[in-house]
């Protein structure tokens, strides 16, 4: 593990896959701390807007990931609040514009550099559930558990199109669906930490699971590995 002998289960896989929702409620049913680290591309997509600093524009990029001065603050409700200098930012990195950018900014190998000691940094005990696309290749080859979760394009755009009609904003779902395969395309074919399932890796095509049906099944695995 690759910060002592902290337990760490990676969760990998394509946008919509339900890393973020699953990754949730292990941490919350294992009582472990939860790294999101695709909010840490985002902050870099979301500081280059507010520096206006273009996406390629490498150096730049890479000095605002270096010194990213970003608090993730623990709510009452269970709850992660994302202050980037200074200013409240949790809804403002979570849109579609901003998911894109996060792809664009994570393809330069020396912003990956930039991020990998804050997000090893982590795994404290009692363990680590780490939310991502290269978390069981790169960030922690040494974990004890490795999820890849998967679904078909088509369900990961309905499942993001009813996030958003759910939150009151309108979406198109054919506009959704180009996005999700322009990001996939963009994030699979990268030079360095591209996203695929580690060797190791047990792999859930949650296509026609339920979130309870993927939380059971990922449950089963930490069980077997006598993470709980
Ligand atoms: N197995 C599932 N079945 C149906 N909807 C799901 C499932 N997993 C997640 N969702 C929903 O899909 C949306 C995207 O999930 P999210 O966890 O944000 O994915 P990711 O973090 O992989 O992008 C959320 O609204 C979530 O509630
Ligand atoms: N470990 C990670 C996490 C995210 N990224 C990049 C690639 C993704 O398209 C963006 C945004 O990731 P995020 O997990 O927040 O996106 P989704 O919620 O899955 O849509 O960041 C990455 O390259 N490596």
């Amino acid at each position: 593990m690759s910060n002592g002998q902290v337990p760490v289960i990676t969760v990998d896989g394509p946008s919509g896959s339900g890393k973020g929702t699953i990754c949730q409620l292990l941490a919350r049913e294992l009582d472990w701390g939860l790294l999101d680290s695709g909010a840490l591309y985002r902050l870099v997509g979301l500081a280059a807007r507010h520096h206006g600093v273009e996406l390629d524009d490498k150096e730049a990029l890479v000095v605002l990931a270096a010194h990213l001065d970003v608090q993730f603050i623990a709510t009452e409700d269970d709850t992660v609040q994302i202050v980037l200098e200074g200013e409240e930012v949790t809804d403002a990195i979570r849109t579609e514009a901003v998911g894109k950018d996060a792809s664009i900014v994570a393809a330069i190998p020396e912003v990956r550099d930039a991020l990998l000691e804050r997000q090893r940094a982590f795994a404290e005990e009692p363990g680590l559930i780490a939310d991502g696309r290269d978390m069981g290749t790169v960030v922690f080859p040494e974990a004890a558990l490795k999820i890849y979760l998967d679904a078909s394009a088509d369900e990961r755009a309905v499942r993001r199109y009813n996030q958003l009609i759910n939150k009151g904003l309108g979406a198109s779902l054919q506009a959704i669906l180009e996005d999700i395969q322009a990001r996939d395309d963009r994030d699979m074919n990268r030079a360095v930490a591209p996203l695929k399932p580690a060797a190791d890796a047990v792999i859930l095509d949650t296509t026609k699971m339920s979130i309870d049906e993927v939380l059971a099944a990922v449950m089963d695995e930490a069980r077997h590995k006598g993470l709980r």
